[in-house]
């Protein structure tokens, strides 16, 4: 199916041509990888609900970015064999444009809203009637003659995705039937994938330089496409178009990735506990209010993955640095080099 897609986009193309996140996109179950817990109900669900004829149970998706929430949206809708309709909760400001997606709708379509915490409270108001009983008030004339009219639609499928659970409304939260937590990925799920992109971009890579590539994309699939092509540039130019374990590593060295693939924001955030606060433990807020960054993305973002590779943990009085972070940015515990927050 994949390579049906390249060709149809045309081999005479250079690959800046085509739109290759989309062609690194998994379409099925089989195509995805990981997320086994999250997978293994869906394919359940989705069986169910073909064979009862009926549409998916409304479906959140939350976890950090990159790690897979559209696409499976997108897999939800082949597998149940029905159409999708895309839109942002940003882009939805008026009822009226939430009513006019959700009125052509066909029955069992999905309707996958992205940044759903981001609807605004009177478009999330109108959104409930529609998930609880598939039905929608529109006004219809203006002036001293308007008045609403109750209308049905078909029975369909919201799916939710956001980086931000936590700002999720309880009654919101409470209208999804399925809500699943996406997890970063393994350094072995995410080599298979750079390997399953090399593939598809027609580019030759050794099984050593997949894992280098890997190792260092932050537990996400969409960085690891990115190291890939990134990669693969340096193949093409310096190289012998192959990706080996040598030119993986000058490129990555050329193109500055840590070493863990922790971002400027991750590095930051250590180098502040560290630095400001003597690696700890501080408080969330006071920390954030030091990186310049809200203390819900550092909570949803960049805590979850720092916390899983043992660079932070949590204490009831707040974060600490780990050993690990000491020497993964080359500083020796005790020797406070901020000094900002010295007493
Ligand atoms: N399990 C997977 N197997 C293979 N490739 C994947 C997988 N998950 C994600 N990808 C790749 O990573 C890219 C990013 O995934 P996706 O756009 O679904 O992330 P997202 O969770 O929606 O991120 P955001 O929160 O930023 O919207 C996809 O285009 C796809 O190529
Ligand atoms: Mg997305």
């Amino acid at each position: 199916m994949m390579n049906e897609n390249l060709d149809a986009t045309g081999e005479n193309f250079s690959p800046e041509e085509f739109d290759v996140e989309r062609a690194l996109r998994p379409l099925s179950f089989d195509d995805f990888a990981g997320q086994e817990q999250v997978l293994e109900n869906l394919q359940i669900f989705v069986q169910a609900a073909n064979l009862r004829g009926e549409a998916l149970d409304h479906t959140l998706f939350h976890g950090p970015p990159g790690l897979g929430k559209t696409t499976l949206a997108h897999i939800l809708a082949n597998e149940l064999n029905v159409g999708i309709k895309i839109t942002s909760g940003p882009v939805l400001d008026k009822p009226g444009d939430l009513a006019g997606l959700l009125t052509n709708l066909d029955e069992r379509d999905i309707l996958f809203i992205d940044e759903i915490h981001r609807l605004s409270p009177i478009v999330e108001e109108y959104l409930y009637s529609a998930m609880e009983d598939y039905r929608i008030d529109i006004m219809i004339e203006t002036g001293p003659n308007a008045r609403t009219v109750q209308i049905n639609l078909n029975p369909f499928t919201l799916i939710g995705a956001t980086t931000r659970s936590g700002l999720l409304t309880a009654p919101m939260r409470a209208r999804f039937g399925i809500s699943s937590r996406l997890q970063y990925y393994s350094t072995e799920l995410l080599s298979g994938i750079v390997e399953r992109s090399s593939d598809i971009l027609k580019v030759p890579i050794t099984q050593d330089a997949a894992i280098e590539i890997a190792g260092r994309s932050r537990g996400t699939p969409r960085i690891a496409n990115a190291l890939l092509r990134r990669v693969r540039d340096f193949a093409q130019i310096k190289g012998n178009g192959k990706i080996d374990i040598e030119i993986a590593k000058f490129g990555l060295k050329a193109l500055n990735v840590d070493a863990h693939g922790l971002d400027e924001m991750d590095n930051k955030i250590l180098a502040t506990i560290i630095d400001k606060f003597k690696g700890g433990p501080v408080g969330i807020t006071t920390l954030a209010t030091a990186v310049s960054e809200s203390a819900e993305t550092i909570e949803e973002v960049y805590e979850p993955f720092l916390i899983q590779q043992g660079f932070i943990y949590r204490t009831p009085r707040g974060r600490e640095v780990t050993e690990h972070a000491y020497r993964h940015l080359g500083r020796v515990k005790g020797s406070n080099q901020g000094g900002l927050f010295d007493n």
